[in-house]
């Protein structure tokens, strides 16, 4: 928590930062969650061949890049997406000021080590333009918000610490974001997490 509170901004129309959004107690329970996911972290291989610095695992649909899939290369079947995720999904978005019925049905959750980073991109493998949750815990990260329309400004750049919540959604539903650095050792060390996790929640669209 921090002593003097960041206040809420919006990063573009449609997109929020809320920062301390998840209290203490919230950020441990999902902290134990990702710790009960985290055997199935990976670095996805993309199709140009690069490795993702990040390790995944995702919920309810794999994301093979750049699809949706219920098995994974291995044959084993995705992680269930919890039914309390899609409650606190619910909870974000309304504070946010989206409409509650919010459903999602995917969760990438992405462990950063200190030098990890995730390139500017857009969320657009899904079917439905619903809002994306992203929630942080441990590490702060610098957050690169940009624009719809390419890789290049305008972006705002934005501090994620351990427990902001951003909201994107409406026009900034497809907006191209990214990590450009995680800053080591910034985690509060009553958390327990060495570098930082990222809990993003989609709608799929599909059955
Ligand atoms: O780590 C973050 O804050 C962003 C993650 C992200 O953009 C994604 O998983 O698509
Ligand atoms: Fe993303």
């Amino acid at each position: 928590m921090e002593l003097i509170p960041r206040p809420r901004r919006e990063l573009a129309p449609g997109a929020v930062h809320l920062p301390d959004w998840l209290d203490c107690t919230e950020q441990r329970r999902l902290l134990a969650a990702c710790r009960e996911w985290s055997p199935g972290m990976r670095h996805q291989r993309l199709p140009n061949g690069g490795v993702m610095s990040v390790r995944m695992v995702c919920l309810g649909w794999h994301w093979a890049p750049y699809r949706y899939t219920k098995v994974l290369d291995d044959g084993s079947a995705v992680l269930p997406f919890p039914n309390w995720l899609g409650d606190l999904g619910r909870r974000a978005v309304t504070a946010a000021g989206f409409a509650p019925d919010y459903r999602p049905d995917i969760a990438l959750v992405n462990f950063y080590d200190a030098d990890a980073k995730m390139g500017l991109h857009q969320d657009k493998d899904e079917r439905a333009l619903d809002p994306v949750v992203s929630f942080s815990l441990g590490d702060t990260a610098v957050f690169r918000f940009g624009n719809t329309e390419n890789r290049g400004r305008p972006w705002t750049d934005v501090e994620l610490r351990s427990g902001d919540l951003v909201v994107f959604g409406g026009e900034s539903r497809l907006a191209y974001h990214g990590i450009t650095k995680v800053l080591p050792g910034t985690a509060d060390p009553d958390l327990g997490l060495t570098g930082r996790l990222n809990i993003t929640l989609r709608a799929s669209g599909m059955d």
